[in-house]
């Protein structure tokens, strides 16, 4: 669920599925046909047994044909059909999606409907931020979607809204009960009304203790709405200008929109090709894999967090002639070298997929966070598809949103020129609404930028706790 890359082969698998499921149905038609023979053969040997059971019993050949019909062969009938079952079972084994997937797509679900406000009765309707699409939810959807919610913090408002709607159609429509299990839906209902609610639409940042995480999150959910503006007086200095960094851009220059003077990010428009792209996508298609984060504070530890849903793969500039002449080009396009810059990092996302606020760079200084050139002075950021809905990339504190728009470019310094943090670089993924997001990154570092970028003095900080904290925070 995590990349809409793995997303499209659970649409090819879902055919072999379909068609493994018949051979499996076919099996058991024919094994039907056997048992029925065999049920025959008991019922003529029981016709027996009838006529005079205790004389019958009293023969202890019968009573060992009684005590082997109903132990051995009974094992025997269910060890040839659990056989089936199991053929079938590893025979999709490695094609059909987990209950991992079935979660985390209901938590896109759901994390489109924090982000975005978007209203439960619609999404039930088909209608995904405005846009009627022809799908609906039916009520063992609805079922199945409070149920798995309950498995992810802080949804409770939604396993509630659902199953509000799941009783008023189960109400309205008797057949329906079947489909669901009573048992379970009143366990739910129970386990639910028992949970603290958390309305998540709630703006207000005087919250339980939860006052940094809770403002964050409504700083993210305005920021992808598009709340989050420049005044037009805020922008009256921001131009459209032709960038020319090197010889080669002397001769094309590169047409640029200026964002925001702040941290100096532009964007860069019709920077890379379709068939840049496609052969981009090619090399990365084999290698993409879940993205991580760093999930312990002040450890380089990472894992897997829902706060960055997407898959991605590294490429270095030998892999392909592709990854040289785009590295070529950001030195072109940014003036910077790319002698200590990381790898290509192709980034594919999925359902509502999105990287949540962060920093580029590393905020803490020491090891084992010194990345030995210098830390990520830069970023540049390729945008290699269109983004039918969502999945811009925000910039809340410089009041900037860039929209996902292929060939594109987003292009910032994360450090100040003193090498100062830039805190106000703060920056997010939104959650990708309808469509599918890929973007290529590419992160400098300090070294080798030194006749490039000349760093002025300044006030270097270890902490957060700076200006920048206490405006926003
Ligand atoms: O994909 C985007 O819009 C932003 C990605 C990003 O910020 C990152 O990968 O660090
Ligand atoms: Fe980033």
């Amino acid at each position: 669920f995590s990349g809409s890359n793995a997303l499209e082969k659970f649409v090819e698998n879902e055919e072999k599925i379909l068609s493994e499921f018949e051979v499996f149905i076919k099996k058991l038609q024919d094994e039907n046909d056997y048992l029925m023979s065999k049920l025959q053969s008991w019922k003529d040997e029981y016709s027996q047994v009838k006529k005079d059971p205790i004389k019958y019993i009293n023969n202890p050949i019968n009573a060992f044909h009684v005590i082997k019909r109903t132990t051995e062969d009974i094992d025997l009938f269910e060890l040839r059909i659990k056989k089936l079952i199991d053929q079938f079972t590893s025979s999709i084994s490695s094609i059909r999606a987990t209950n991992n997937d079935l979660t985390g797509t209901v938590e896109g679900i759901m994390r489109l409907q924090t982000i975005y406000h978007l209203k439960t009765a619609d999404i039930i309707n088909g209608i995904i931020d405005g846009d009627k699409t022809n799908e609906k939810l039916k009520p063992h959807d609805l079922f199945t979607i409070a149920r798995e919610g309950l498995k992810i913090q802080d949804k409770s408002y939604f396993v509630h809204e659902y199953l509000y709607h799941l009783q008023k159609s189960l109400e309205n429509n008797e057949d329906e009960f079947d489909e669901v299990d009573l048992d379970e839906f009143s366990e739910i209902v129970e386990i639910t009304l028992n949970s603290t609610m958390i309305d998540p639409f709630d703006e207000s940042f005087e919250k339980n203790g939860a006052y940094t995480v809770h403002k964050e999150n409504v700083i993210y959910s305005q920021g992808c709405r598009q709340k989050i503006q420049k005044t037009p007086k805020e922008a009256k200095d921001l131009k459209c200008r032709y960038v020319s960094n090197s010889a080669f851009s002397k001769i094309a220059p590169f047409k640029v929109i200026e964002a925001d003077h702040h941290s100096n990010l532009v964007v860069f428009l019709d920077v890379i090709s379709d068939n840049e792209i496609e052969m981009i996508k090619n090399i990365s298609s084999s290698k993409l894999g879940r993205g991580g984060v760093f999930v312990e504070e002040k450890s380089t530890k990472t894992g897997f967090s829902n706060t960055r849903v997407s898959q991605i793969s590294w490429h270095y500039e030998h892999e392909h002639e592709i990854v040289a002449r785009i590295s070529r080009r950001v030195e072109d396009m940014t003036g910077l070298s790319t002698k200590t810059a990381e790898p290509l990092q192709v980034q594919n996302y999925g359902i509502a997929g999105h990287y949540s606020l962060h920093w580029d760079h590393m905020i803490w200084r020491n090891e084992p966070f010194n990345l030995g050139t210098g830390n990520r002075i830069a970023t540049l950021l390729f945008y290699i598809s269109t983004v039918e809905k969502g999945g811009g990339t925000i910039f809340p504190f410089l009041k900037v949103y860039v929209p996902a728009i292929k060939g594109s470019a987003a292009f910032w310094y994360n450090l100040k020129d003193s090498g100062d943090d830039d805190y106000h670089t703060r920056h997010a993924s939104c959650p990708v609404i309808l469509g599918s997001k890929w973007v290529i990154n590419k992160w400098f570092h300090e070294y080798d930028q030194e006749f490039r970028r000349p760093c002025k003095p300044g006030i270097y900080k270890q902490e957060i706790e700076d200006e920048f904290t206490k405006e926003f925070y």
